[in-house]
């Protein structure tokens, strides 16, 4: 790993719409934006405020007692509280009321009305703050998917995952570490679904993932006030430095077909995907009906086709 050079998140000085459209956007590389106004949140939005101004509907949020949060193996649990007491505990490092411990960590993704069906939106779920915070306007309205709220405890680590649309990630107030790792390096992240099962990415179990070693990181902070353009299918990683609100926008880039409409989190595969991964299991079932031997071949001709057809950039990138 150490004699890997990670590369730095460029931090750019974006001042338009028009700058990031023709400069930034089509690179498809994640950037800091700094220096855009974010709206009177940035003075604003401090722990008693949004404790009170927040209102006491019920939020669910993740409590661990560990600060690298497992999605996988889920070293969390679920529990419910009013939003004003959500972010009075997550704001400060020892409790007096706790599920699990003096120094559980918790994490809040906001969720829609009912979680099942609907995308998270700020300004219909805390209409109150939505005023607060100015969303650059690098989208069409008619590409927008949801705005929603990330609040943390101080230390907590966030599974690296990716999630299939575009996304600006606001970091309001705290700062924040984040690790990301472009969609090529999806063969070396070891993926469960569309999250990574290497937790620790700085210190990497190496003998369980070894091909680790071959992803090629980029690394950054990002300060309050800053933007991370976060393009869609790009793993991240999110380490909470300090007590941290940040406000993430997802809008669609491709055409609004291509996407599952069944999807309140912005993470389901596009439905060409979705199929294709079908049509896979439907040719493994198929191999099926071979002697082991004859099924084993066969299935590494069929991914010698699909190595060749479909990652050629990806084998010459190596
Ligand atoms: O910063 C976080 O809490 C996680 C952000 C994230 O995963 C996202 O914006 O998609
Ligand atoms: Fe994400």
């Amino acid at each position: 790993m150490s004699a890997h050079l990670h590369q730095s998140l460029p931090i750019l000085n974006c001042k338009s719409r028009e700058e990031f459209l023709s400069n930034i956007y089509p690179k498809r590389e994640p950037v800091i934006l700094r220096g855009l106004d974010i709206g009177a949140c940035s003075d604003k939005w401090t722990a008693p405020y949004l404790a009170q101004a927040g209102g006491q509907a019920d939020v669910k949020v993740h409590v661990s007692s560990a600060c690298e949060m497992d999605f996988i193996n889920k070293n969390f649990v679920y529990r419910s509280l009013p939003f004003g007491e959500f972010v009075r505990r997550a704001s400060q490092e020892e409790q007096t009321d706790f599920f699990i411990d003096a120094t559980e960590k918790y994490y809040l993704r906001a969720l829609g009305k009912d979680p099942r069906k609907d995308v998270a939106d700020i300004s219909t779920q805390f209409p109150s703050l939505a005023s607060d915070i100015s969303i650059p306007k690098y989208f069409e309205q008619s590409q927008f998917f949801s705005s929603v709220f990330r609040i943390a405890s101080k230390g907590t680590q966030i599974w690296t995952h990716y999630d299939v649309m575009d996304n600006l990630l606001i970091q309001v107030t705290g700062s924040k570490k984040v690790v990301l790792f472009p969609p090529t390096d999806v063969d070396f992240l070891y993926m469960c679904g569309d999250k990574s099962q290497v937790l620790n990415v700085d210190k990497p179990d190496l003998a369980k993932f070894p091909q680790f070693v071959h992803a090629s990181r980029v690394e950054g902070y990002l300060e309050p006030g800053d933007v991370l353009f976060i393009p869609a299918l790009w793993f991240h990683n999110m380490t909470y430095l300090e007590f941290g609100v940040a406000v993430n926008v997802f809008w669609r880039h491709m055409e609004a077909k291509l996407y599952d409409n069944k999807d309140p989190y912005g993470n389901k595969d596009p439905l060409p995907a979705q199929r294709a991964s079908q049509i896979v299991d439907r040719a493994l079932k198929t191999l099926e009906e071979l002697p082991e031997e004859y099924r084993d071949f066969y299935a590494r001709r069929l991914c010698d086709r699909i190595r060749s057809k479909a990652c050629k950039g990806h084998n010459e990138d190596r």
